[in-house]
């Protein structure tokens, strides 16, 4: 049916979000990146703990594992009709690398390979309030830390105006984040399809 990215910085409540969005909107599957195929698994174990001594390396990891999350798991499940809702996909690469150093062309150039979302829709906090909620959560991971979120978070912010992503103000409660975005999928994504398909 349609492709939705949910973006954010760590601790911005994407998760928690997610799963409030796939009880207020019809047939929806929600997936993450990076995904639980054998790259995203690669990731997970080695490149987020600190195996990777290059971001060029996270760079091309992240768009690999992109590729077979896409091929695998999204495009199949758009074609039978679902709303795929996935936390994180190309704009992470852009913001997350690109703060780590890598030049935006090059991720760009190495993301090319899968198709643009639907929608993105960026959740946008306070880098402070997502390293406290992070904090409370108990485990803190490779880019957690505020100095950095502050970089991801203006590069997630120049995009959004840049490509016309909607910036949803996370520092609400989840109930009220998630109302929003629900109002702005059904506004951007399934209303225009119900218009086409009336003819
Ligand atoms: N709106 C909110 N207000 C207060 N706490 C929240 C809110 N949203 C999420 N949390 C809490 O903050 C923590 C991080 O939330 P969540 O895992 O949903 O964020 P995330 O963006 O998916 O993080 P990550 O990118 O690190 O996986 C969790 O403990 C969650 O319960
Ligand atoms: C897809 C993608 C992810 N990342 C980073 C962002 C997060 O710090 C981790 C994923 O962890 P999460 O808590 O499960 O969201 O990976 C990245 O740097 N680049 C990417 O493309």
């Amino acid at each position: 049916m349609a492709f939705v990215a949910v973006e954010g910085i760590d601790g911005s409540g994407k998760s928690t979000v997610i799963q409030l969005l796939a009880k207020l909107l019809p047939k929806v599957y929600v997936t993450k990146e990076p995904s639980d195929g054998p790259v995203g698994r690669l990731i997970k174990e080695w490149a987020l703990k600190g195996g990777s001594v290059d971001p060029h390396v996270d760079a091309l990891l992240f768009a690999a594992d992109r590729i077979e999350h896409y091929k695998r798991e999204v495009e199949p499940k758009i074609r039978e009709g679902y709303l795929v809702i996935s936390e994180r996909y190309v704009e992470s690469s852009i913001a997350y690398q690109g703060a780590a150093g890598v030049p935006i062309d090059f991720i760009k150039y190495i993301n090319k390979l899968v198709p643009r979302p639907d929608l993105t829709v960026i959740l946008d906090v306070d880098p402070e309030v997502a390293e406290a909620r992070i904090r409370r959560r108990g485990h803190v991971e490779k880019y957690e830390y505020v100095q950095f979120l502050r970089r991801v978070r203006e590069i997630y912010l120049t995009r959004a105006a840049e490509e016309g992503h909607p910036v949803v103000d996370a520092s609400r409660s989840p109930e009220e984040v998630a109302a929003d975005v629900a109002e702005i999928i059904h506004r951007s994504v399934i209303e225009p399809r119900g218009r086409q398909s009336l003819g």
